[in-house]
């Protein structure tokens, strides 16, 4: 048995990743062989310092930036292998992505904003718009556009969106930067039930120390290298 089984009930599963930016004299290690292993409903966050590497750690697990060398499966997915065509299908189906403040589309209304991500492609099994929105408590706000939502309810429909194709894969950037402190623990609870009732490897950047009882596990990036959290 290798140190990390890959198998398809697996949820992210990195090894030897190193990401380098510029080149010559100017050269930035902003993942220094990072080896991790999300399971299937497990929520994990990563702290860190600014310009640790925890976007970019994002960014790779994503399949929005390639490595330099190492491998990154999500599911029986491998993020290095596939051409730009297949990362596009497997980031549309396979992975959802949470950010800051919801990064909602200001025109549509929380209802509508779920059924977007079924409008690129075929989704084998999406989740039930309405009954999503029920499950995040946005259901009597379904027809409000973001302007006529608060921080923490667009934060809501955000993530609501992220889980319509059921992804095996949430990733989640500062999700409470915008929000005050008993919106940000609602938010994260959220994220930890989501992730434990539908089994989905959720990895949460947060620089907010506040929220990291909510969740299953705590990794310190620094210096492009995942740690054990001291608190
Ligand atoms: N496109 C790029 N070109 C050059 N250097 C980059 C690029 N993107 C990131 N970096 C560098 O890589 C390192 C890691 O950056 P990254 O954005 O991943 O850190 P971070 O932990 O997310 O920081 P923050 O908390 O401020 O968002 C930093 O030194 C940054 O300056």
């Amino acid at each position: 048995m290798t140190a990390h089984p890959v198998t398809t009930t697996t949820g992210l599963v990195m090894v030897g990743v190193t990401l380098t930016h510029g080149d010559g004299d100017s050269v930035v290690t902003a993942l220094d062989d990072v080896s991790l292993t999300v399971e299937p409903g497990e929520l994990l966050a990563v702290v860190g310092p600014s310009g640790a590497g925890k976007s970019s750690l994002l960014a790779v697990a994503g399949g929005l930036t390639r490595p330099d060398s190492g491998q990154v499966r999500v599911g029986a997915a491998d993020l290095v292998a596939a051409s730009r065509r297949q990362l596009a299908a497997i980031r549309r189906t396979e992975i959802g992505f949470v950010f800051q403040s919801g990064n909602l589309v200001p025109a549509l209304t929380a209802v509508d904003q779920l059924r977007l991500p079924l409008q690129f492609g075929k989704v084998a099994d999406p989740r039930d718009p309405m009954e999503l929105l029920e499950e995040v408590g946005m259901a009597e706000r379904a027809k409000r556009r973001p302007h006529q939502l608060s921080g923490g309810e667009r934060q809501r429909v955000g993530i609501a969106r992220a889980l319509m194709t059921r992804p095996r894969l949430l990733l989640v950037d500062e999700p409470t930067a915008a929000l005050d402190r008993a919106r940000s623990q609602e938010v994260v609870a959220l994220l930890a039930r989501e992730a434990h009732q539908h089994g989905v490897a959720t990895v949460m950047v947060t620089h907010d120390h506040d929220v990291l009882h909510h969740c299953d596990r705590v990794l310190e990036m620094m210096d492009g290298q995942l740690l054990p959290h001291t608190a």
